[in-house]
């Protein structure tokens, strides 16, 4: 059985390759849907789908996933929701079930005839993409105990930190760009 577990991976964290791991005790494969694929730059999407891969790669590979059963590919967001939904399974091998802590998305593939589970949450208040692009903005260094030693190497090796910070005084100024 293959299950779908999308995200936006805005950076991957302890909280996803744990749930990676646990949604493999109870399939054969994962396919990680790297959502909002197009979007880059931005204090919400700061890293590149290709980057996300990479690190959502190395990552799994700390945690000592079987990355043999994991599958990753990138998806580029579409205005009407049932559109995607069509191209997330044109994109993606054939999966029976989905995991997902999102209830919009839930709704969408309960809706179109998936099953739909919620994997468990490892210290949701501690680890959220949010929480740790927050602490890179605000220069607060626990964000690096909130992800894998790798992938805080990437992210600083790409100049992460400041295309962050820049990113989110774009934001808060938007007349600027
Ligand atoms: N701590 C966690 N434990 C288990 N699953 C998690 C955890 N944090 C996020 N997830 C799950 O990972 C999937 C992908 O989420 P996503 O990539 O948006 O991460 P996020 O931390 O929620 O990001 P953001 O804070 O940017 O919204 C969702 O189903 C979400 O429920
Ligand atoms: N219409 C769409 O393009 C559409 C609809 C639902 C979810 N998504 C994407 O799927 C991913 C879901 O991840 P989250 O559960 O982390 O929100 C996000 O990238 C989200 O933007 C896209």
């Amino acid at each position: 059985m293959r299950a779908l577990f999308p995200g936006r991976f805005q950076p991957p964290h302890w909280g996803h390759v744990y749930a990676i791991r646990e949604i493999l005790r109870e399939v054969d494969e994962v396919i990680a849907a790297v959502g909002s694929a197009q979007f880059n730059y931005i204090a919400k999407d700061p890293f590149t789908a290709g980057e996300r891969i990479w690190m959502l790669r190395e990552a799994l590979r700390e945690g000592r996933v079987d990355l043999s059963r994991v599958i990753i590919v990138p998806i580029p967001n579409v205005e009407n929701n049932l559109e995607w939904l069509g191209r997330v399974k044109s994109y993606v091998p054939p999966f029976h079930v989905v995991y997902t802590g999102n209830p919009f998305v839930a709704l969408l593939f309960r809706q179109a005839g998936y099953e739909v589970r919620q994997q468990p949450l490892y210290r949701r208040d501690l680890y959220s993409s949010t929480r740790v692009r927050d602490l890179i903005i605000r220069r607060d260094p626990k964000w690096e105990e909130l992800v894998p030693a790798s992938v805080a190497a990437i992210i600083k090796q790409v100049g992460g930190e400041e295309r962050l910070r820049i990113a989110s005084l774009g934001e808060a100024e938007p007349h600027m760009w």
